[in-house]
């Protein structure tokens, strides 16, 4: 067994260290959850939710951690090489057949935190296996969470999702190999070259991110992204396929079926295809659930294919279903090797020993660094250009889990962690400048990729020296550098960017989200904060109607009516969103869809407004 070195304590100990959470504790922990009579449900699906409110209700009795973390935090970090070298070996987890290691030796927890957050990693691992088994684990939705199945479908807590399962990621890989092959052939009898994929959010993130990371220099067939409403985005990526447009496959994700930039997306692109004089059906794909909407459309218009989405698994979590699948299998990327590195991190991340279980350590460190409340940010770097995607893939799937108004008890808590990054050692020319003598708001990720180039490419550009030794050593200089001045960092290492290392990369972030959302106890595998920007937008794009009607039926006068924002405002029975009122008519004069008859929209209190054309139909229907 290990021993356990001088920084997890307040002098240097050579005592042996039992496992955290061992076969031993756990048993331990189980007598205590006897004793509070943990209601561990007789019903098929158990709720989560309540098992984890009713441990953190105890757990609070004993509490004040975040006071004591801080306490001990002022102790500092390590320095004595010696020492830190034994913390690091110490460890040092590894999963050998990844060929991922993780270092949190330059986190500072010691063993006392580590003593006072047991009980919270055994409540952890508790919802963990339930969820794993089907429970209820995302209460507000009354769902099931079962992105861990897509990768072991074997765990599925049914036959029929199972099935649901293996169907899916046998139909992907047969369309992906007809595509491919050119059995599946474009309107005109050729090999589709291009994907455009329109989605947002989980439904665009993972797949960008894989394409950067894993498709190799000629893929089978390229792929570009629309992932936002904005037009001129949305005709840059049209113009960049020009006559390609024709042998692309246009593969439209949306879990909901109903997002609105993913709908204006869709519509636009089969304008420009309407105007190239294509049939769009016959080169459109839907990834969504049964029955949205845009199932619906695809269903009725006879759409090339249609391949689900489950209720079950989140958009942020949908890489490993056919949202991220299928456009990797399109380029040419081995989808099963990415399955099978998810499945054996996930694997790992099942010990109930927080220190062999890789996931655990994330989200210790994470509790540790942020004093469980999100005090500093996480910015993430990975040294390899093929993993720039990773840090803002992370930022939606750590920051719409974790970023919460509510506990699980419905308290108030405003919990989240921010993640930022781009890569190293780019940013190391921006940036780091801050990180390493400016505002101490952040803890550091490292990504650090031991291969260079693919064996038999290298060279040394000065005697002894690759190019892929600088990247090497800026990584290492910046981790030094910041742990110098007491910033901390975590380092995850892969041996090589490859379909198995990125697969268990998501894996491991995916549970060491779910771990540390225990650990504050929140959902999260909802996103209620979401809604009230789409319902705000929606209003918006209501006032904007009847701005519309008003400034029309007083463009029909004769002579026309130029109009003030105040008399916009009344005659729309909104004097109160005068302010909206005026960045509406604003935006529709700098797109020639108002014309400004006096002043300028600079002075908003002085301009008049009124239509260059009115339409007299819309008077009148
Ligand atoms: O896949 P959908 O339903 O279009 O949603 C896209 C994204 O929008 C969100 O629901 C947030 O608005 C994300 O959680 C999701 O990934």
């Amino acid at each position: 067994m290990a021993s356990i070195s001088g920084i997890c304590s307040s002098s240097p100990s050579l005592k042996p260290r039992k496992p955290l959470l061992s076969a031993t504790t756990t048993a331990a922990f189980s007598l205590r959850r006897d004793s509070v009579s943990l209601p561990i449900r007789s019903q098929r699906v158990p709720a989560i939710a309540s098992v984890a409110r009713e441990i953190s209700a105890e757990l609070s009795e004993a509490d004040g951690a975040a006071g004591k973390e801080k306490e001990m935090k002022k102790k500092g970090l390590e320095k004595d090489p010696r020492e830190l070298w034994r913390r690091y070996v110490d460890w040092l987890y590894q999963h050998k057949e990844l060929g991922l290691f993780l270092d949190v030796s330059r986190v500072g927890f010691t063993d006392e935190f580590i003593e006072e957050m047991e009980p919270r990693f055994e409540a952890a691992f508790k919802a963990m296996e339930e969820l794993e088994k089907g429970a209820i684990a995302n209460p507000d939705e009354g769902r099931m969470v079962g992105h861990y199945w897509l990768r072991s479908p074997k765990r599925a807590p049914n036959s029929f999702l199972r099935l649901q399962i293996e169907n899916t990621l046998d139909a992907v890989c047969n369309f992906a190999g007809e595509v491919v092959s050119g059995k599946i052939k474009t309107p005109s009898g050729g090999r589709f070259t291009q994907i455009l994929s329109v989605g947002i959010g989980g439904s665009a993130l993972g797949p960008q991110f894989v394409a950067e990371a894993l498709a190799p220099d000629n893929p089978p067939l390229k792929i570009r992204f629309i992932d936002n409403t904005d037009p001129a985005g949305i005709d840059h990526q049209i113009a960049q396929l020009g006559p390609e447009l024709a042998s692309t496959l246009v593969i439209v994700i949306s879990k909901s079926g109903g997002t609105p930039e993913t709908r204006n997306g869709l519509l636009e692109v089969q304008k420009a295809f309407r105007e190239a004089g294509l049939n769009f059906a016959k080169q459109g794909v839907a990834i969504t659930q049964e029955n949205s909407l845009l199932d619906k459309t695809a269903r009725i218009e006879g759409w090339l294919a249609r391949f689900p989405m489950f209720d079950w698994v989140g958009g942020r979590t949908s890489e490993m279903s056919a949202v991220g699948l299928l456009p990797a299998a399109l380029q040419g990327v081995n989808i099963r090797e990415m399955l099978a590195g998810a499945a054996l991190m996930d694997e790992a991340n099942r010990t109930t020993v927080v220190k062999n279980n890789p996931a655990a350590l994330l989200a210790l460190c994470w509790y540790w660094a942020s004093d469980g409340v999100g005090s500093k940010d996480m910015v993430v770097l990975p040294y390899k250009d093929s993993l720039l995607l990773f840090s803002r893939y992370l930022q939606q799937l750590v920051m719409e889990s974790l970023g919460k108004e509510f506990d699980l008890d419905g308290n108030r808590a405003n919990q989240g962690l921010t993640v930022y990054g781009n890569k190293g050692s780019t940013d190391q020319h921006a940036y780091i400048q801050q990180l390493r003598e400016g505002v101490h708001n952040f803890f550091v990720t490292f990504i650090e990729v031991l291969r260079d180039r693919p064996p038999g490419h290298d060279w040394e550009l000065e005697p002894g020296v690759t190019c892929g030794d600088y990247l090497f050593g800026m990584l290492q200089g910046t981790r030094s550098a910041l742990y110098a001045n007491d910033r901390e960092s975590i380092t995850v290492t892969v041996q090589e960017v490859t379909p198995r290392s990125v697969g268990a990369l998501i894996a491991l972030y995916e549970r060491a989200v779910g771990i540390y959302a225990s650990l504050v106890n929140i959902n999260a595998y909802h996103q209620p904060g979401v809604e009230a920007g789409k319902k705000a937008a929606g209003e918006v794009l209501a006032l904007q109607k009847r701005v519309l009607a008003v400034l029309n039926e007083a463009s029909c006068k004769e002579p026309v009516e130029p109009l003030t924002l105040e008399e916009v405002a009344e005659r729309c029975h909104a004097p109160e969103d005068i302010e909206m009122i005026y960045k509406i008519i604003a935006h529709m004069a700098a797109n020639d869809r108002a014309l400004i008859a006096e002043g300028s929209c600079g002075s908003p209190r002085g301009f008049k407004v009124f239509l260059g054309e009115c339409n007299v139909d819309e008077l009148y229907a």
